[in-house]
């Protein structure tokens, strides 16, 4: 365990208003921040040892002007780029094998999505191997870290058995994934199509008691406008089963059309409600009453893949709902990865500012996920730090497209 100072920093954006400029970005400029009890080179991030605690990736210990900075036992300078906190995707479905890229051509020509599709990625992913499925899922963190997430939910919903749930769920714990979300109310299987009542006992039954010692979250797609997925009474049966297992709420709602999945997120006290791309004023003023509980949280590379209207994030926020933005990784309606992508998208399609972006992506992301320990960089904060390779954090969205966030590794191999 050591402490490094990360220094020559051109742009520190804290998201601690109470540090820098005393906006709700807390900017610095000619910055240092020094973190403590950081692995030593060669500890891996990313666990794989079942039963091992995720190990702790050290903590901010203080903030400040670089001229001013103490001594540390290491100094890693950035250069005079851009560092902002670690990027929270409270919203992926990395856990999945096979590939639907032909859905997505046929998309482009004008076939609607209507969730039929994830039929295929539960065949594929009930036919892998638990290495492969880890294999895939890891490849895809990585991949993650690589544009700048360090923090990300990791959800089940492709294995749709009490066994594949689990084990999806497993393998997540598995590979450190401290997110872990059963989503066994995904669709409904093609097997139990003519018996809907059934499978949802099966997901309020056996398959809960299975999948719960493994997650920390409960969630359903609740969609009405989809025959696949669960109307407002099989979702309301869902998130109180789990809520009764122990688990904590989110929410899939108002995705394809309207629906009463964001009312009955905020009535349960979800943490999250996810999509929201079609939202009644009753909607918005639930979203509105509920903001110090339950976070709208925003997908925009799903409309940017599925050719949808785009949320009004703009009326979302001067209304005071509390917003964040994920990228809802997923192999049917949005196979990316990048919160850099989600952040431009955002900018320039739905209204948003470049700050208010940023925020959605740093705490919106953290408030979704009920933690407080990541998306800034206020002392006590995990050692989670995004690099830019730019001055300011505006060239997010200003240099769409562009790889120039990245997770900075603190424990390069040995
Ligand atoms: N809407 C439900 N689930 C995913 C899509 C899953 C799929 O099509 O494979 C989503 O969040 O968009
Ligand atoms: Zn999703």
């Amino acid at each position: 365990m050591t402490a490094v100072l990360v220094t020559d920093i051109g742009q520190l954006v804290t998201c601690s208003p109470e540090l820098g400029d005393g906006s709700p970005l807390g900017v610095l400029q000619d910055a240092a921040v020094v973190l403590e009890e950081v692995p030593a080179a060669g500890a891996s991030a990313y666990r794989m040892i079942e039963g091992e605690p995720v190990p702790d990736r050290g903590h901010v210990a203080w903030v400040g002007r670089a001229a001013d900075a103490p001594a540390a036992d290491e100094v890693l300078s950035v250069g005079g780029r851009c560092v902002v906190p670690g990027f929270v995707d409270s919203h992926a479905h990395l856990m999945f094998a096979g590939d639907r890229g032909e859905e997505f051509a046929a998309r482009m020509t004008g076939q609607p999505y209507d969730g039929g599709g994830i039929a295929v990625s539960v065949a594929a992913t009930r036919a892998a191997s638990d290495e492969e499925l880890l294999d895939l899922l890891l490849d895809r963190v990585l991949e993650m870290r690589a544009q700048g997430t360090t923090t990300v939910e990791v959800k089940s919903g492709y294995g749709l058995t009490v066994e594949d749930e689990a084990r999806a769920l497993r393998l997540a714990c598995e590979a450190g994934i401290e997110e872990t979300t059963f989503l066994g109310a995904h669709v409904v299987p093609p097997e139990f199509r003519s018996r809907r009542a059934d499978y949802v006992s099966l997901v309020t039954g056996p398959m809960l008691e299975a999948c719960a010692p493994y997650a920390v979250w409960g969630d359903v797609f609740c969609e009405p406008a989809s025959a696949h997925a669960f109307d407002g009474d099989e979702a309301r049966a869902v998130l109180l089963a789990c809520r009764e297992a122990g688990l904590e709420l989110r929410v899939h709602g108002n995705q394809l059309g309207h629906g009463p999945g964001v009312q009955l997120a905020c009535e349960l006290e979800a943490a999250s409600v996810d999509h929201c791309t079609y939202l009644s004023p009753a909607d918005v003023d639930a979203l509105v009453g509920a903001a110090g509980t339950t976070t709208a949280t925003l997908l925009p590379g799903v409309e940017f893949s599925t050719r949808s209207p785009y949320p009004d994030a703009r009326a979302l926020l001067d209304a005071g709902v509390s917003v964040a933005l994920a990228t809802d990784c997923n192999p049917g309606t949005c196979y990316s990865s990048s919160i850099p992508f989600v952040v431009a998208l955002a900018v320039r399609e739905m209204g948003m500012t470049p700050a208010e972006a940023l925020l959605a992506v740093t705490l919106g992301g953290a408030r979704a996920l009920r933690r407080n320990d990541v998306g800034h960089l206020g002392v006590g904060a995990r050692a989670d730090l995004t690099v830019l390779d730019a001055p300011s954090y505006v060239h997010l969205s200003y240099r769409a497209g562009v790889p120039i966030a990245t997770a900075l590794d603190l424990t390069p191999p040995a």
